[in-house]
């Protein structure tokens, strides 16, 4: 017979922890309730769910080991910018260099599915090495972002950093912080609209990365 106080003693701290916060138990947290969405002008907006990623250690080392990163220093977007960081690319058919991209990829697009009406489909890594690694102002433009809303959703891993935005006509900009295992999305027009860029600074950080997931054909 089913007796509800046995199995309240067979269970454990960790199993009681568990049951009161049942969104601890995947990689990712719930994004339905984790998310807190910013507004921003001209229908652009910004979602952030910090710590979105509890575990992002393991991921950190094993992309920073792994992957053959690049240097970038070329055109990008619509400017030609200074890019002093390191990248790689993966298409949608590639295979990605860890399975937790796949699952964090998953979870967007099925989260996202209703407003983009379409998934989320490649992972462009960057690594910022240091504090004088950046990326300059610009919009994700290449494609169908040029003239279409869309959705780029970022995870960060390693040291802290700044992803600032700005209007694209001129205007006061925003800053938000990325940390270890932190969600930031744009979305909306602000890929048209605003521009974004991780600043350097001048104190001494660490390593950062960002995995940037996106629709197929925007980049
Ligand atoms: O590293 C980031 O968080 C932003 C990267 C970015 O804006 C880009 O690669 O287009
Ligand atoms: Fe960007």
């Amino acid at each position: 017979m089913y007796d509800p106080r046995a199995t309240m003693a067979r269970m454990t701290l960790q199993d009681v922890l568990d049951f009161g916060a049942p969104e601890v138990a995947g990689s990712f947290g719930e994004l339905a309730a984790g998310v807190v969405r910013t507004p921003l002008r001209f229908g652009a907006w910004v979602d952030v769910a910090p710590r979105w990623l509890r575990a992002g250690d393991e991921l950190f080392e094993t992309l920073a080991g792994t992957v053959p990163w690049q240097a970038e220093r070329r055109q990008m977007y619509d400017n030609v910018v200074d890019v002093p960081r390191l990248t790689k690319f993966y298409g949608a058919d590639e295979t990605w260099p860890h399975p937790l991209l796949r699952e964090a990829c998953e979870a967007l697009s099925a989260h996202y599915l209703p407003t983009l009406d379409e998934p989320l489909v490649t992972a462009g890594l960057c690594l910022y090495r240091d504090g004088r690694d950046s990326v300059a102002w610009h919009g994700d433009r290449i494609g169908r972002s040029r003239y279409q809303d869309t959705i780029v959703a970022i995870l960060s891993l390693g040291a802290t950093r700044t992803l600032a935005l700005r209007p694209r006509g001129g205007g006061a900009s925003m800053r938000f912080v990325t940390g270890h295992g932190d969600l930031i999305v744009m979305g909306g027009s602000c890929q048209r609209t605003w521009e974004h860029a991780i600043p350097k600074v001048a104190e001494s950080v660490g390593p950062r990365m960002s995995i940037q997931f996106r629709p197929a054909g925007v980049r």
